[in-house]
């Protein structure tokens, strides 16, 4: 089985991670949509969204899925990726999406001690905590739609590897 696995959910749930824990174990290729867009357009996600607004962000990171998508790869997809229905169905449809789910508390415990500004800014004007909570409600509906498989993502990035291998069957007797 070689087909690509995009990891999806919220700031903070660890999709980049465990994105590379995932592939290296796999020996697959690893990919994220905001380090592609970083090295293609030399600007980070702060200076596009000022330049170009979250539409013009949002446009450039669904043209990154297309691109960066290929056999053996683990893609770690945008906290926001799913937010366009043709981004789900491009997910669905050509290859395994496995949501990394951990609450709200959790995720605004791991993105104030790690902002990362420049690569996550401000969504909606509030804190952290408050946006995280705002943001989840908007968008766990999406993550449950397109995942093929949820896994819990408040354990350590080794045990959550492990608990996707499980999940798609590939974990190997070691
Ligand atoms: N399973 C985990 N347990 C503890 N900390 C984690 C875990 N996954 C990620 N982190 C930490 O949380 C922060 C955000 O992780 P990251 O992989 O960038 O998340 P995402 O790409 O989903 O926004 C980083 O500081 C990372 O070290
Ligand atoms: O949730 C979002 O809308 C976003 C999440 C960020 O990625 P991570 O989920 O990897 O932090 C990044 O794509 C951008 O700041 C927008
Ligand atoms: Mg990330």
């Amino acid at each position: 089985m070689t087909q690509p696995l995009f990891l999806v959910g919220a700031r903070g749930c660890g999709k980049t991670t465990v994105g590379q824990a995932l592939a290296r174990t796999l020996g697959y290729e690893f990919v994220d949509t905001d380090s592609f867009l970083l090295t293609s357009t030399g600007k980070s996600v702060a200076e596009i969204v000022a330049e170009e607004g979250w539409p013009g962000f949002r446009a450039r990171e669904s043209e990154a899925l297309q691109q960066v998508t290929a056999p053996a790869t683990v893609v770690a997809t945008g906290g926001g990726m799913v937010l366009a229905e043709s981004n789900r169905q491009f997910m669905q449809e050509n290859g395994i999406a496995i949501w990394l789910h951990a609450p709200a508390q959790i995720l605004a415990s791991r993105l104030s001690a790690s902002p990362e500004e420049g690569q996550r800014p401000t969504l909606t004007g509030k804190g952290v905590t408050d946006e995280i909570v705002d943001v989840l409600a908007a968008r766990e509906g999406l993550y449950r739609q397109v995942a093929h498989h949820i896994v819990d993502a408040t354990r350590t990035p080794d045990a959550v590897v492990e608990a996707i291998l499980i999940a798609l069957q590939m974990a190997r007797a070691s």
